[in-house]
């Protein structure tokens, strides 16, 4: 049943990326694997998480938000800031019948920590920041407990090392790193997954970009 939602969600998905930017495959077998198999990866880590509420940060056309979000059951918040984007995506997911389950936030990702901080048990982002970034935004947003699962297409020394060294600023703490290939053979996927232990010691959100644009560095 879950499985089947995917396929039409995809459909529907893909339909609508005739007129409107929401992925660069066009191929439905292509994004079979590249959407739906890869969307999937972090499944396990994403079941480990605590209870509750569930997020895919700058969701885009809905990967791997809606995928984990029928794998798992658990009520759902898609976030990206482009309006167009998630109007789609939230009709989509209302043509399936989904909407008491997964709703969509087109606000900045700062924005809805203002709003809701504290109250997500798991996050996930793909294709979005490095992983410096994701660890500011997701801290104001998790339960303590809480865990952030990261979907990295390449993941750099420097990069793993950038992040660790603002753990500690964040109140995150690395859990686990896995290696996988796709079943296309060629893609790789690394899935990293932080936890919220404890409160930040600086003021998040900072103001709106800067976790992107001027990543933390670890106090001196
Ligand atoms: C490369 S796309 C990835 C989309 C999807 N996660 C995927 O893997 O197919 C990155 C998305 O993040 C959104 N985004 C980037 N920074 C954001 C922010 N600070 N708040 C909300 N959305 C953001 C962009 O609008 C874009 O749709």
């Amino acid at each position: 049943m879950a499985q089947e939602l995917m396929g039409q969600y995809l459909d529907l998905i893909l339909e609508a990326n005739k007129t409107t930017n929401l992925t660069r495959i066009t191929s439905r077998d292509e994004a079979l694997v590249l959407h739906i198999e890869d969307s999937l990866v972090g499944l396990e880590e994403v079941s480990e998480a605590p209870d509750g509420l569930y997020g895919d940060l700058g969701s885009g056309g809905g990967f791997p938000g809606v995928p984990l979000a029928l794998a798992t059951g658990r009520e759902t918040v898609l976030v990206d800031s482009v309006k167009k984007k998630m109007a789609i995506v939230q009709q989509a997911v209302n043509q399936l019948g989904l909407g008491r389950q997964i709703t969509t936030c087109s606000d900045r990702i700062e924005d809805l920590a203002l709003d809701r901080p504290g109250s997500f048990s798991v996050l996930t982002a793909r294709a979005l920041s490095r992983l410096v970034a994701l660890l500011e935004l997701s801290s104001p947003l998790l339960v303590k407990g809480g865990r952030l699962v990261c979907y990295k297409a390449q993941l750099s020394d420097e990069e793993m090392r950038e992040a660790r060294a603002v753990e500690d600023l964040l109140g995150m703490r690395l859990v686990s790193q896995r290696e996988t290939t796709l079943s296309d053979g060629e893609t790789r996927r690394t899935i990293v997954v932080f936890e919220k232990v404890g409160k930040a010691k600086l003021k998040l959100p900072r103001r709106i970009g800067a976790a992107q644009k001027t990543p933390l560095k670890p106090r001196s």
